[in-house]
């Protein structure tokens, strides 16, 4: 395997959940970086996580100023993890909605050459515990308009479990990003398959927190509807020739 491995965890409000994610991912990767992402979490997420960080050389935090959104969090981590030499960038809910245990599988793939390995509820073996009907109702809903606009065949565009080999972040410039929520997750995807590069998806269970509270709302729903067609359509809709000839070949700060 090619580079480090960089697990991402965006945080608001998890101090209820951080210590037994965070020791899940030691399990299951013992030699990962693992960076919290924390918008000034009122709960005091981000001053445990230092407190933790002392006594783990490979847990770091970065904090901002207030919440701005997953999407932001996502990049500024990206960003910070490239810059440190990062082969591997994994997006990973911080609530243990995701199961540590199924990081090798997906770090496998992405060391076997995949561009991005998506976890994924909704390919053959994987699966959602513990929602009520209506949110599975727009999960699925969200994801079969996602792939019909966009044309793609990928069957799992919203989840937020997945793994990026470096280059591949490199090369969507995935700091241009403008959605939140699940449209972030829809755009990042997106633009690795316009560049033609390989997805693979693994199945996932994907298990709704038991402590705290979701931060997606019905105005990140919206957002994603219509920024899909955006995505593909827009006058702004990102084009991978000229984001190559601009050099996209390394992620600004965040801006
Ligand atoms: N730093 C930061 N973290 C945030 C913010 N908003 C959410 N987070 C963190 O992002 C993770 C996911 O947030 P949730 O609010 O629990 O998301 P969800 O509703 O369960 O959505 C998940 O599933 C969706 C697909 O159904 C995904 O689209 C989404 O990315 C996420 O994985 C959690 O660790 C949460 O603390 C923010 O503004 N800032």
């Amino acid at each position: 395997m090619d580079g480090s491995v960089w697990v991402i965890l965006p945080t608001y409000n998890e101090a209820a959940n951080l210590e037994a994610v965070v020791g899940g991912i030691r399990a299951a990767v013992p030699e990962a970086h693992i960076l919290v992402v924390d918008d000034n979490s009122p709960d005091g997420t981000g001053q445990l996580a230092d407190r933790m960080a002392t006594a783990d050389a490979l847990l770091h935090v970065l904090h901002r100023p207030g919440k701005g959104g997953l999407g932001r969090a996502y990049t500024a981590g990206f960003a910070h993890a490239l810059e440190q030499g990062a082969g591997y960038v994994i997006e990973m809910d911080a609530d243990l909605s995701h199961d540590p245990a199924d990081l090798p599988r997906l770090i496998a793939p992405a060391a076997d050459g995949a561009a991005l390995v998506l976890g994924s509820r909704y390919t053959t073996g994987g699966g959602i515990e513990n929602w009520g009907l209506e949110r599975r109702i727009i999960s699925r809903v969200g994801c079969g308009y996602a792939r019909r606009v966009l044309g793609v065949r990928v069957r799992d565009l919203t989840g937020g479990f997945k793994c990026f080999r470096a280059d591949t972040l490199r090369a969507i410039d995935a700091a241009s990003a403008e959605a939140q929520g699940y449209g972030f997750q829809v755009e990042l995807t997106y633009r690795v398959l316009s560049l033609g590069l390989t997805v693979v998806e693994v199945p996932i269970r994907f298990r709704e927190r038991r402590l705290g509270e979701s931060k997606m709302s019905a105005h990140i729903a919206l957002e994603a509807a219509w920024r899909v067609p955006a995505l593909r359509f827009g006058p702004r809709r990102w084009r991978p020739l000229e984001a190559a000839r601009r050099g996209a070949d390394a992620l600004p700060n965040e801006g």
